[in-house]
């Protein structure tokens, strides 16, 4: 295993997620929520997931970290250096959860123990992680709540999570998920929660940590701006597939899928309105439409969507690394983001 990670070109992804599916089986109904999901993190990139509710952008992590249960079959690749997450014993990817891959939900306040002070739930992390002792322990809590911008920090360590604000306990699960040193921070909604100023600071301290420790960041959103503002590259995923994959530069000014178009659209504006809803919604899992997932709330589609799902392929003049599962794409990343093609 050691030659084959020296091995690894130095540019070679991080991480790489190859044909990921997954199959849940619940009591009424059993269905894939997730299909042929291909998409890579580079070492200290930060790559941004981005799709409605319902779309997989969760389990696509998750099931990275082993994390789906019982009720879930999932197929495909997800290499760390080369190594197939899915292929480990728990033993193994226990090993991978925290230390090399770490992941921040949504929903800090409960993510922390009521019970216990912020400190102790730090220290934990880093007893876990490190085996350091009591004392080094607190120090090093201290300096993770420093690095995370928390002020009084040796005061806050004395604190529970219910004397803290949200955007405060949102940096103490950071502050926790940085005890491991990962090398990648999967943050799933991190600040969906929080108002607006609050999630501005938060996205500002997870790019600077990325900057500073080299830590790739996969941020999940289900608004375009979040992730545009703080990502390189974006993967748009709808109902389980990738509809476009691109560099952040790249898909806002050549947008090559109605649904990026969608979502682009319906970036709140500074009034904190949606300004153009997508029509329609997102389809049940266990009865997905016939043909292009996206076909019966496009405003562009043809007879021949209703065929079967595009494959993912560069549109016309784009780099090769833009992609997109839409039959029209040459047409929409001709025209430009403001430039309505003609619909149908
Ligand atoms: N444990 C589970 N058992 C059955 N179905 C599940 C389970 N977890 C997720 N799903 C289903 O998988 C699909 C994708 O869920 P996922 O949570 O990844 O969506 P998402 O894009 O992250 O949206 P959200 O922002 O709402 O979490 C959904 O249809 C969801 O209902």
């Amino acid at each position: 295993m050691e030659d084959r990670v020296a091995a690894r070109p130095p540019d070679a992804p991080l991480i790489e997620i190859r044909n990921l599916a997954i199959h849940f089986r619940t009591r009424q109904h059993q269905f894939r929520a997730l299909s042929g999901v291909n998409l890579t993190v580079g070492r200290g990139e930060a790559v941004g997931l981005v799709g409605e509710s319902g779309s997989g952008k969760s389990i696509t992590w998750l099931a990275a970290l082993g994390l789906l249960g019982p009720r879930a079959r999932v197929s495909g690749e997800v290499l760390l250096d080369g190594r197939d997450l899915l292929g480990l014993d728990e033993t193994a990817i226990t090993g991978v959860r925290g230390r090399e891959i770490a992941m921040i939900f949504q929903d800090a306040s409960s993510s922390l123990n009521p019970l216990r002070t912020i400190g102790s739930q730090i220290r934990e992390s880093l007893r876990h992680h490190w085996g350091m002792d009591r004392n080094t322990a607190h120090a090093e809590a201290k300096r993770l709540l420093d690095r995370v911008q928390i002020p009084f920090a040796a005061q806050r360590l004395k604190d529970y999570p219910h004397q803290l604000s949200g955007g405060m306990n949102q940096r103490v699960m950071i502050a926790i998920a940085l005890a491991g040193r990962p090398r990648l921070l999967v943050a799933d909604e991190p600040t969906t929660a929080l108002d607006a100023t609050v999630q501005a600071q938060i996205l500002d301290l997870l790019d600077e940590l990325r900057r500073d420790t080299g830590m790739a960041l996969a941020l999940i959103s289900h608004d375009f701006g979040v992730v545009a503002e703080n990502c390189d590259r974006v993967v748009v995923l709808y109902a389980g597939r990738v509809m476009e994959n691109a560099q952040n530069s790249e898909i806002f000014i050549r947008p090559a899928h109605p649904y990026t178009r969608g979502l682009l659209a319906a970036i709140p504006d500074s009034a904190g309105e949606r300004t153009r809803p997508i029509r329609g919604s997102v389809p049940e899992p266990w009865s997905p439409p016939p043909g292009c997932v996206f076909e019966p709330r496009c405003d562009f589609a043809r007879p021949e969507c209703r065929a079967a799902q595009p494959p993912l392929a560069s549109p016309a003049g784009a780099t090769a690394m833009h992609r997109s599962a839409c039959l029209r794409r040459d047409e929409m990343a001709t025209a430009t983001a403001r430039q309505e093609m003609v619909a149908s």
